[in-house]
Formats: structure tokens, sequence, C-alpha cells
């Protein structure tokens, strides 16, 4: 970890300016494409510091954390989750990084790296509150070492926090770190077919593409804050860079066509900062899934970027 960089400004909506906390996961582990690891510094460079402060939140940057390269580990020792126990290594440590960002009052945003850093986001976020959790991607990542298609631990954060499944790895899935009840996944259009049949089964509420097309990107976030925050009091939000249409965020290593456009992702995450500045809900944050190397002139990484800076408060007007 670097030490932390700091810059202030004021914001008149807020009477006690809130401090973000960047922590880059530059794991690549947990997916087949390469490249995700240079995600946290592709972020940077689209210079999501000056982007939060714009929304009028304080940034504070403290590096990497320390991931093992693919090169230097041994060959998986399981192809049902390939690389578990290297990634269970980063996602631990990753989770102190966050309950200790809480625990100082800041809010932590994770920059990846692959979706599993969101095991480790979510269950620092978990160690000291009852949370809900917002997935916006267009995958479930509800898979299981039992159900994956693929081996890729990437297919699987979803279970594993909520959990769904057997996960000998992670040490803190003895306990589920999220209720299933609180869970929701918004713009869903690729699910696995046991992976959807597991959905179905559990408490988890999954808003797919159909419905932000029936019923429009603000009621579905809507109504998926409700849930996401019924009996609880602070909310967790992992965004997946493949969520957006592949033609406005070109560098992720599993697109799927048809998903939400540039103006839709910003009234979603609008939406949750309109209620965080309400009720004051949002407690950790994780971008994820950005991948450089399949990028073009770094363009998903300034939306991730730019969407970082709405769910901070960023308004047009
Ligand atoms: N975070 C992601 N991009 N996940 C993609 C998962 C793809 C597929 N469902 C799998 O389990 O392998
Ligand atoms: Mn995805
Ligand atoms: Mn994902």
């Amino acid at each position: 970890m670097t030490t932390p960089t700091d810059s202030r400004t004021d914001h008149p909506n807020r009477s006690t300016t809130r401090t973000v906390r960047l922590l880059g996961a530059p794991l690549d582990l947990g997916a087949d494409r390469r490249g995700v690891d240079i995600g946290p510094r592709a972020i940077r460079y689209a210079d999501i510091a000056t982007e939060l402060e714009t929304a009028g939140v304080r940034c504070t940057d403290f590096g990497d954390l320390r991931v093992p390269r693919l090169e230097q580990c041994d060959a998986p020792a399981t192809a049902d989750a390939k690389y578990i126990d290297e990634i269970a290594g980063v996602t631990a440590e990753l989770a102190d990084e966050v309950a200790d960002t809480i625990a100082d009052g800041d809010v932590p945003i994770a920059l990846g790296g692959d979706h599993a850093t969101a095991m480790g986001t979510i269950s620092g976020a978990a160690r000291a509150a009852d949370i809900g959790v917002l997935w916006f991607d267009a995958h479930g990542d509800y898979n299981t070492p039992d159900t994956s298609p693929s081996g890729n631990v990437h297919g699987m954060p979803l279970a594993a926090v909520t959990g769904h499944g057997e996960f000998d790895a992670l040490d803190w899935t003895a306990t589920p770190t999220v209720d299933p009840s609180n869970t929701v996944i918004i713009g869903a259009r690729r699910l696995d077919d046991a992976e959807r049949l597991a959905l179905e089964d559990s408490e988890v509420t999954v808003f797919t593409m159909h419905d932000i097309d029936e019923r429009g990107i603000t009621a579905v976030v809507a109504d998926a804050l409700d849930i996401a925050t019924d009996g609880v009091d602070e909310i967790h939000v992992s965004l997946d860079l493949d969520w957006l249409d592949p033609t406005v965020a070109p560098g992720v290593g599993t697109p799927v066509r048809g998903g939400v456009d540039y103006r839709e992702a910003h009234a979603a995450l609008e939406c949750v900062a309109n209620r965080d500045r309400d009720a004051g809900l949002l407690r950790s944050v994780d971008i994820v899934e950005v991948n450089p190397i399949l990028d073009r002139d770094n363009r998903t990484a300034e939306v991730a970027a730019e969407l970082a800076a709405s769910l901070l408060g960023n308004r047009i007007a």
C-alpha cells in the first residue's frame, strides 16, 4: 500500500464531506482473459480521483493490494474453481482493508480486477453490519464449483457471499455474509442453465434487461433499493462493467450484447445516490472487470470513473 494522497472539495449538499478510499485489487486469477489486472491503473488514469472530487467527496488512494501473478502460481489445484486458494488469500486481505476503511469512517471503493474481488469487498463490508447488495451485471455470478461451466471464480462470487454452495477455501463462508433476500441483480441477460435454476430456487431477486425494457431503469432501481434495504441499514454496490452494452464499455472479458446504455447507467447510479443522500446508505463499492487490453482508448475505464462519480452524488444540475 502506498501513502494516501488527499484532496478536498466541500459540497453544498452534505454537512460533512465524505472520504472515499480507493483500494486497488489487480486480481485476474478468477477470469480466463488476461489484462483485467491492469484495470485499477486504467481507472486511475481515467482520473477517478478528480471525478469523485467533482461529486463533492474527498478521495484518498491506498494503492494496490499484492496479488500473485498467474505465472507464479502452480497449475490450478482444482478445475472446478481455478486458483481458489490464491484468490481466497487476496480476498481475505481485501476484506480486512475494507473493514478498516469503514471503521475509519470512509467509503471503500475496490478497483478490480475480476469480479472475484467482490468476495473480499462484501465480506469486509458485512463484518460489522447487516448489508444489502446491488449487483449490476450482465451475469448472475451465482455459479458454484459444482455448477460452473468454466471453473472461473469470477462467475461465483454472489453464490459465495450469499452462502450458496460449497466453497471450502473461503473460511468466511461458514457464515454467509449477506442475506439473499437483500440481494438484487440488475441487468442480467446471460445466465447459465444451472445458475438460472439455482437463482429461481433462491431468495435473490433478479431484474433482467427485459424488466428494464418494460419498466425503465429508474423504476427497477427504486424497487431494487427497497428490496436491498429491507431490514438493513446500508448497502454494497457491485458494478461489473459488462453490465453496460459493449458499444459503451468494450473493455471487458465477457461482453454480452443488449446491456444498458450510457444514460441508463448514470440514471441508475443517480437513483442510488439520491436515496443515499436522504438515508446515508452507501457502505462500500466495487468496480470490476475493466480490461484495458480489450478496451478502446481507455473508454471503459473512463465510463467506470464517471459512473463512480454519479454513484457518489454527482449531478447534472
Ligand atoms: N464476472 C463475470 N464477468 N462473470 C462471467 C461469468 C461467465 C459464466 N457464467 C461463468 O460462470 O463462467
Ligand atoms: Mn459480468
Ligand atoms: Mn460479474
